[in-house]
């Protein structure tokens, strides 16, 4: 079996867990509340920030020009199209794209990013495309999933965003990181592919929260007035 099947299968229940969440049915059935939209798309910009970020770690890390032209590449994909659904939100939700942008990442999504972060400077990079995967991977599953059960029209108020998450271009971001990570595990022993299962079902893990966290509008506690993120 390939790696890549190794670490989806490992996180199954986690997906499904996500398919049911009330953000993503609330996505599929076109009643989602607003504050929920607002907080997933200001932590979700900042989020991509910092998706961005790692990418650029990886291309420090590469050695062959493919490499690094490679998440170079990645990184058009997430400034230039991951916009699309952004705005399909922020339609629903009749605000302004900017309106939402340079908010503190909320608990959640500032411990998500900083796992990445810590796998991406610290470990392999097996490890670092298994904590990246979950992002891409479970998106484009949301898409099928959502088109599937849904089946929604063009007036449907989330058709944009569902459709975006289906379509061949956003699938084939998964499909490249699952032959790079099924590339790189051929070559490694079992104690690193292990460390590369943990680092991909954490980050599945927090796929959920984020969905949680955008759903119950959660915040921190206190002020974060003078704290650096
Ligand atoms: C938290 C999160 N995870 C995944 C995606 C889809 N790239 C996203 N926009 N935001």
């Amino acid at each position: 079996m390939k790696f890549s099947q190794v670490l989806r299968e490992s996180a199954e229940d986690i997906y499904q867990g996500i398919f049911e969440h009330p953000f993503v049915v609330g996505i599929g059935e076109g009643n989602l509340h607003k504050e929920a939209i607002v907080h997933y798309v200001k932590a979700d910009f900042e989020y991509l920030n910092a998706f961005m970020n790692i990418y650029g770690i990886a291309i420090a890390k590469s050695s062959t020009r493919e490499d690094m032209n490679y998440f170079y590449d990645k990184i058009g994909f997430v400034l230039n199209s991951e916009i699309h659904p952004h705005h399909n939100l922020c339609e629903v939700a009749g605000v302004d794209y900017e309106e939402l942008q340079g908010y503190p990442l909320p608990p959640t999504a500032n411990h998500y990013v900083t796992h990445m972060k810590s796998v991406a400077q610290q470990g392999s990079m097996g490890e670092l495309i298994a904590a990246l995967l979950p992002c891409p991977w479970t998106y484009l599953e949301i898409g099928h999933h959502l088109k599937e059960k849904y089946q929604p029209t063009e007036d449907h108020p989330f058709y944009e965003w569902i459709t975006f998450y289906a379509k061949e271009d956003t699938a084939s971001v998964t499909t490249e990181l699952c032959e790079r990570i099924d590339k790189w595990a051929e070559n490694v022993g079992e104690e690193e592919k292990e460390k590369a299962k943990q680092a991909f079902i954490k980050s599945c893990q927090l796929e959920y929260l984020f969905w949680d966290m955008a759903y119950n509008v959660e915040e921190w506690p206190f002020s974060l007035e003078g704290v650096q993120q």
